[in-house]
């Protein structure tokens, strides 16, 4: 409850008139469990418990994340993926900003807090100010264990762009299953070479699986900026809505999704993700695989003639071709 009187207190002083953010929907949603304890987002389940809505709240630095920001985000990801009830996450940006109304997705990592490892928790730096917290101090890069969580979940996750996309927030919105984006102002620029960074993991190649190396390449090397109409025309973005539709209409992409077998968009998430993901996709599909395999009367004869201590009879079981 502290963490909720704090943000209310901070929603006064910046003259938000929603304590969420001005596209969010109070009839649709209701505070995921732990949520609380969250400064840096927001996290909420639809009032069915089939949805997830988690978001970057930080819109004064177009949603920058810190390494904090990145602990809440992981978190919140991790417990929608352990809630059998989930299918589906929205990942977004609160907003407008109250200091001049922009509006943001994530522009990526807190410039301010970037140190030569990476980026820095609180009151540390790494140029010998650290306070002795060897853990604190160590700069984090580890949005790219985010990335991972988002691609290797079985569930299917929507960057929902209200506003900006760029730098490592582009990249986030790049690794998300579907991109869905507001008509005035979604904004889509790779700011990386601009400050001396560089996503050349998924960021970069996957977005070019995406989009082609051409379109890619030029988006990395040029870092312009890109309207929600022009990254739809190069197949970066799904869909381009208008602005105070955009979480009603992702909202109604997911209750779509919804509607499909878990398991048949659990092994398409799989399937699509393997022939990029090596024998680490292999395995997750595998994996899924073999779930399958257990629900079988022949897996269970496997299994009882173990614990029953005789030979398995596999007479039934036909060598399909
Ligand atoms: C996003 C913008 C294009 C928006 O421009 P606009 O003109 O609309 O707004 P302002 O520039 O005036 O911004 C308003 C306000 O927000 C502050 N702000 C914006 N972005 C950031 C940021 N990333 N960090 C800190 N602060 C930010 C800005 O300073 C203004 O504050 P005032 O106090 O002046 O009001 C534009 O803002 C922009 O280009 N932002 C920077 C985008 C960027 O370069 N991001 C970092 C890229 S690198 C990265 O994200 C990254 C992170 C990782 O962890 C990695 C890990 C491993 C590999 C690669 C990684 C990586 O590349």
């Amino acid at each position: 409850m502290a963490a909720l009187a704090r943000r209310e207190e901070r929603d006064r002083e910046r003259g938000v008139s929603s304590p969420v953010s001005d596209l969010f929907d109070p009839a649709e949603w209701v505070a995921a469990p732990g949520a609380e304890r969250y400064t840096d987002i927001t996290a909420h389940v639809s009032t069915d418990g089939r949805v997830a809505r988690i978001a970057f709240d930080r819109p004064e630095v177009r949603n920058a994340f810190r390494p904090r920001t990145v602990d809440e985000l992981y978190d919140a990801l991790d417990i929608a993926r352990q809630d059998p009830r989930i299918g589906v996450v929205l990942l977004t940006g609160n907003g407008p900003s109250p200091k001049d109304g922009g509006w943001a997705f994530c522009s990526g990592g807190d410039q301010r807090i970037r140190g030569r490892t990476g980026y820095q928790y609180e009151g540390k730096d790494d140029a010998g100010e650290a306070s002795g917290d060897l853990g604190a101090a160590l700069g984090r890069l580890h949005i790219l264990e985010v990335q991972r969580l988002i691609r290797f979940m079985p569930k299917v996750v929507i960057a929902v762009v209200p506003g900006w996309a760029a730098g490592g927030g582009h990249s986030l919105h790049v690794v998300c299953d579907l991109t869905i984006a507001s008509r005035e102002h979604g904004r889509f620029k790779q700011t990386d070479a601009d400050v001396g960074s560089f996503d050349a993991g998924y960021g970069s190649a996957f977005f070019a699986r995406q989009i082609g190396q051409k379109f890619a390449r030029e988006v990395f090397f040029l870092a312009e900026e890109y309207s929600a109409e022009r990254a739809y025309e190069m197949g970066a973005v799904n869909r381009v809505v208008d602005h105070a539709d955009l979480e009603r209409e992702a909202l109604a992409m997911a209750r779509v999704i919804l509607t499909k077998s878990p398991t048949a968009i659990r092994m398409l998430k799989f399937a699509f993700n393997a022939v990029d993901d090596g024998i680490a996709g292999q395995q997750l599909f595998a994996g899924e695989a073999t779930r399958l395999a257990y629900g079988t009367d022949e897996a269970v004869e496997g299994r009882d003639a173990f614990l029953q201590k005789r030979d398995p009879d596999w007479s039934p079981y036909p060598w399909h071709y």
